[in-house]
């Protein structure tokens, strides 16, 4: 557990404790996977000399055992339980750090119990900086995530998906996912012709058709760790323009991965593929970040951006995935996983990077 380690950075940075909901920071810091408490009140209270307790819903009483915690059963007042939870580690005011993510209706429920005048903050605070090295283990299940996405790009290039919907083909690449894995890390996105314009596409009823750049974007879950991978590839021969915008992204992605290095800034990396993109003429049409770093969230820090301040370092895992996306027309984007290894940039997915036309 590494709730220790969290307890002294929370001790250094003068806050008085912490409250925590389900979430990969609650993961993060008991190992604990409580699969879907919903509305049921669920909160782990830290204080800064150690002390923490545990308040869940009896449904638990066989997930968590060995770890200090009181059950309360439907029907209960959640809320009294937690609040003498609260007595017993001393927590009625001070700095709190609340998980980014909690529920809106828990926090108020937690600031209406009595005598306590807290002052919150969000927990990322803290658990930016824990989260944002990975160690050698977390390292080999974002490796392992990262083998299932390659595994399933070989494995669409195998079938017929011309004249499939969209939404069936972005389907047959989750149960893919399902079977390899732990499950995905985030819809995956389908988007065909110039649907690929959009770089968050909900894949809809479109069939993809012969001339088509298809834009695929999924991601696995190994041991609660993320993958996420983008490539493009075309379905007959594509026109003249999208190849060419189809190469300028790759040397993007390509140079961008090549900047990468222990010491420079995040933004620095996103400098090199904006750079790239802005001198083939495209520069208007690549409309988001180059990258977000990868973890237990899918989308974490650092974040590769144009105000990206942090400094990267060896154990840090992020994205590198340009696009270039033409209103009507269509897009591209190429997107790998990488890690920074002994000064370096290392990509944890390896499948093909070339134009593939099926
Ligand atoms: C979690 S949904 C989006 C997944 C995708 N791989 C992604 O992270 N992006 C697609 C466009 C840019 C990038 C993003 O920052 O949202």
């Amino acid at each position: 557990m590494r709730i220790g380690k969290f307890v002294s950075l929370i001790e250094e940075k003068g806050f008085d404790g912490a409250l925590i909901s389900p979430s990969t920071n609650f993961y993060y810091l008991t190992g604990l996977n409580l699969h879907e408490v919903g509305e049921r009140l669920t909160v782990l209270a830290v204080n800064a000399n150690g002390d923490y307790h545990l308040l869940a819903p009896s449904l638990y009483e066989n997930v968590i055992q060995g770890f200090p915690t009181t059950f309360w059963r439907d029907g209960e007042n959640a809320y009294e339980k937690l609040s003498w939870i609260l007595a017993d580690l001393k927590l009625s005011s001070g700095r709190i750090l609340i998980e980014d993510t909690m529920r809106a209706d828990w926090l108020i429920g937690i600031m209406r119990l009595g005598n306590n005048s807290f002052e919150f903050h969000p927990l990322s605070l803290v658990m930016r900086e824990l989260r944002m090295i990975k160690d050698s283990q977390e390292i080999e299940m974002m490796k392992h995530a990262a083998k299932v996405v390659d595994r399933v790009f070989e494995e669409v290039l195998s079938w017929d998906i011309l004249g499939m919907r969209e939404k069936e083909l972005a389907l047959k690449i989750e149960l893919k996912i399902r079977e390899l894995s732990d499950g995905i890390s985030f819809e995956p996105i389908v988007a065909s012709g110039e649907n690929a314009a959009n770089p968050h596409h909900a894949p809809g009823e479109r069939r993809i058709r012969k001339g088509d750049m298809v834009i695929l974007d999924y991601g696995a879950k190994v041991g609660g760790y993320c993958s996420d991978i983008t490539r493009t590839i075309a379905v007959g021969q594509p026109n003249e323009k999208l190849i060419g915008i189809y190469n300028v992204v790759k040397e993007a992605q390509e140079n961008a991965y090549r900047a990468v290095r222990e010491g420079i800034k995040a933004k620095e990396v996103d400098r090199v593929a904006r750079e790239t993109i802005a001198k083939a003429g495209y520069g208007e049409y690549f409309t988001h970040r180059t990258g977000h770093g990868l973890g237990l969230d899918v989308h974490e820090e650092p974040y590769i951006g144009p105000d990206g301040e942090v400094v990267l370092k060896n154990g840090m895992t992020f994205t590198i995935e340009p696009g270039i996306y033409v209103p009507g027309l269509g897009g591209v984007r190429i997107e790998d996983d990488v890690a920074v290894i002994d000064g370096r940039g290392t990509r944890l997915t390896k499948a093909e990077r070339e134009l593939v036309v099926l």
